[in-house]
């Protein structure tokens, strides 16, 4: 029999009750017991639904509070001693989110999408125990509940390789300390019921560094040992194995987990490598994006594997697709019928599962369905020709002496990313236009008297170049999204980020247009009330590209290129409006890039082709920034550089300046602000600390190239932390600048 699987669902609740419980406990307003209440409903519904549905290996500690990573470290006892008990929660939100000096655990991107994981920090000589045993507590909260449930660990290899070294130590040296844990969870999983576990390890999708291929031999023989009547699924996801098939096979584990949706191509290597007894899991639906799976094209697949033990579930967790479609009454109903969320998804694995058990016809109906909106799909008219790539700008010296002498700034201009605090009244006031107990004109008023209090206080503190606050944006993707053609924006479309962050990503199914300016006037009405010049502020066709659901019927790079000469079309007419900067901002450029490097230059070259036609239509003296944040540069800093912006601003203020080797060893040839203010922290900077950071950055650029800003955008950060950071930041300045 076939066996319908899941990997992993969404945890944040359908209606986001994670999100406000977790806020509300960090308030003070809820008790950590209501905080666990909430988690273990939302742990209850979940199970139901998919028991529901009809899945049969239901996953379970797949949840966390905060993130999995994080989670999985303090249950292996990264945090506490041997002998100690639970990390408290109190300690685990301090390792998430900081507080006081104790700053918070690096943040960074989960491969190649949108969401968070909290870093591990780890030294030689680190000992690890099972401090607690998530998951056989959750396989007996399944079972209290006559649910039986897979549960679902981080595996201790791709552990150790998403962990970062704080003394150079190999992590991967660290296994024989990890893997008695290992096998300690793997025990009580075992004596808690549960058939099979579910072992996820992501990073044999990648490029394996020396040493990785030993590393996964030696885990598994001692993962088989400690419970050797477990079945172990050794599940990979994000990208095919390629050379890694062998190992992967090669190892003592009941089966094997393949998205095939990246990489239907390794199915055939994969049906030769397959011992009898391995159970081949077929990822057949797509866990990344929010299309209805062509479940014809997903059968013909899957019946090469006949006579194979099989399982079908999604390609990889479910935590990357908002919850489900049920609430999504206003979406174009051409569009709706080509969807499906989580729960839509997990209904195509079971019918997939039954029509290798009972044939096509025990589908038919889903079949037909599913028939006529791929042929819809594929009647859609051909995309319009794209214009041929614009001439590159004028030398970057020639345009930065013009430059400056239009805007006249001081050595070290001071400047913000751009967003101000969304603050609980902004959200309220948007909330209430929504409602339709606001209209536009109130709106519209209530918006710029923020831009206008920003704007005075900018001058009034001495910001060098102001910004207009971003107060208008619910998201700097979604608000894009919301403005463009061949953009779809759900209701309750939420998928986690970060911790209680959430982001709601628009989709992009038709061709995209810009009907018409979507940030001018206000950036505009912000310009009209200052001598300074304003920085415009956009989202670039990268980030958009990146941060969205993407049709799958067109080559993602020529979806960017629609996006590009969109916001072309938007920084012309910004320039136009007397806009002296723009900046085009580019956080996920980094997170786009391909897992293997084989992949990285056919990325890279569309990639910095879109920034670049964007930006390549302005005036000589019009001034272009980027910003970039959550990134690793050094392996990227070529292509960065060849997007030809005037000035880059990039964090750095956690790392002190680290990132600034890349930079010179380069020899960066254009303005840059690292940043100096780390936004994810509460933590309020000193004038002193920031000037420290500043005359680090002098020591590795010269000073007429480098600016003084924070880290990132300010939204997430109250005014009472805002307004003491930035004068600190401005004092910081001024000091370093006399000092030159
Ligand atoms: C820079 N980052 C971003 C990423 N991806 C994006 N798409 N956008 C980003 O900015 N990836 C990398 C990082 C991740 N960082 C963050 C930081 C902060 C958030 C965040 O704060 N998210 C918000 C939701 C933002 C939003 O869409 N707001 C809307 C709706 C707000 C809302 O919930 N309204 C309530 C009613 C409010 C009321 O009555 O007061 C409702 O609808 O019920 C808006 O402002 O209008 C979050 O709340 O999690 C995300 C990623
Ligand atoms: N301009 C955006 C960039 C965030 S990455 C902001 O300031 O929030
Ligand atoms: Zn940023």
């Amino acid at each position: 029999m076939t066996i319908a699987a899941n990997l992993g669902y969404p945890r944040i609740g359908p209606h986001r009750e994670l999100k406000f419980a977790l806020e509300a406990f960090w308030a003070g307003t809820a008790s950590e017991a209501e905080l666990q209440a909430t988690a273990v409903r939302l742990r209850t519904a979940s199970r139901a639904l998919q028991q529901g549905a009809g899945i049969n290996h239901i996953p379970s500690g797949d949840f966390a509070l905060y993130d999995h990573v994080l989670e999985t470290a303090a249950a292996l006892g990264t945090f506490s001693a041997e002998g100690e008990g639970p990390l408290p929660l109190a300690s685990l939100f301090r390792l998430a989110r900081g507080a006081g000096d104790t700053p918070a655990l690096e943040m960074t991107k989960w491969f190649d999408t949108n969401y968070h994981y909290l870093v591990p920090r780890l030294s030689a000589g680190q000992r690890f125990h099972l401090a607690a045993n998530p998951w056989a507590d959750a396989v007996r909260e399944g079972l209290a509940q006559h649910c039986r449930t897979r549960p679902v660990l981080l595996g201790p290899v791709s552990f150790l390789m998403l962990a970062k070294s704080a003394d150079g130590t190999n992590p991967l040296a660290l296994l024989p300390a990890l893997l008695p844990a290992y096998a300690a969870a793997l025990r009580g999983i075992a004596e808690a019921g549960a058939a099979w576990v579910q072992i996820d390890e992501p990073c044999l999708a990648t490029d394996l560094p020396a040493g990785a291929a030993e590393a996964f031999e030696t885990a598994y023989r001692s993962l088989a040992e400690a419970a050797p009547g477990l079945c172990l699924l050794l599940c990979t996801y994000f990208g095919g194995l390629r050379e890694n098939l062998p190992l992967a096979f090669g190892l003592p584990v009941q089966g094997v987990h393949l998205d095939l949706v990246r990489d239907p191509g390794q199915l055939a290597l994969a049906l030769a490598l397959a011992r009898r007894d391995q159970t081949l899991s077929l990822g057949l639906v797509d866990g990344r994006n929010v299309w209805r799976t062509d479940l014809r094209a997903a059968l013909n697949l899957a019946g090469r594997a006949a006579g194979h033990r099989l399982m079908v579930a999604p390609s990889c967790s479910l935590l990357h697709v908002p919850h489900g479609l049920r609430g999504e009454t206003a979406l174009d109903p051409a569009l709706r019928r080509r969807l499906a969320f989580a729960e839509e998804k997990l209904g195509e694995v079971v019918a997939l599962a039954r029509a290798l058990d009972e044939g096509e016809a025990a589908i038919a109906a889903l079949l037909r369905e599913s028939d006529a909106v791929a042929a819809e799909r594929r009647a859609e008219a051909p995309p319009p020709a794209l214009a041929p790539e614009p001439p590159p700008r004028t030398a970057y010296a020639t345009r930065a002496a013009l430059q400056q002498v239009r805007l006249n700034l001081p050595p070290l201009p001071t400047t913000t990313i751009g967003s101000f605090p969304q603050t609980a009244e902004i959200r309220a006031t948007r909330a209430a236009l929504a409602r339709g107990t606001l209209d536009e004109a109130g709106y519209e008023a209530a918006m710029r008297g923020h831009i206008a209090e920003a704007v005075r206080w900018q001058e009034e503190l001495g910001i060098d170049v102001p910004v207009h606050g971003e107060f208008e944006r619910n998201d700097m993707a979604k608000y894009f999204g919301e403005r463009l053609a061949g953009f779809a924006f759900t209701r309750n479309g939420w998928v986690q980020s970060y911790g209680s962050r959430c982001v709601a990503p628009p989709i992009i199914w038709r061709d995209v247009a810009r009907p018409e300016p979507m940030t001018v006037r206000w950036s505009a009405y912000a310009q009209s009330l200052t001598g300074r010049p304003m920085k415009g502020m956009l989202t670039g066709p990268v980030t958009l590209l990146q941060w969205s659901f993407v049709r799958d019927d067109l080559p993602r790079e020529t979806v960017c290129r629609q996006i590009a000469e969109a916001i072309r079309a938007e920084v012309l007419d910004l320039e136009a409006a007397g806009i002296p900067i723009v900046q085009i901002d580019e956080p996920a450029f980094r997170e786009g890039l391909p897992l293997r490097a084989t992949d990285r230059a056919g990325y890279l070259r569309w990639a910095v082709a879109c920034f670049r036609l964007c930006s390549s239509g302005v005036r000589d003296e019009t001034q272009i920034h980027t910003h970039m944040c959550y990134s690793e540069f050094a392996d990227i800093i070529e292509a960065i550089a060849a997007m030809d912006a005037d000035v880059i601003s990039i964090e750095t203020a956690r790392s002190r300046m680290e990132l600034l080797e890349a930079f010179t060893g380069f020899a960066w040839p254009s303005g840059i602000g690292p940043g100096v203010w780390d936004i994810h922290s509460p933590r309020i900077p000193s004038a002193a600390e920031m000037a420290d950071l500043l005359r680090l950055a002098l020591r590795h650029l010269p000073a007429d190239r480098v600016w003084a800003n924070p880290d990132c955008g300010l939204k997430t950060r109250g005014w009472g932390e805002v307004r003491p950071a930035l004068e600190n930041l401005v004092r910081a300045a001024e000091a370093v600048r006399a000092e030159l």
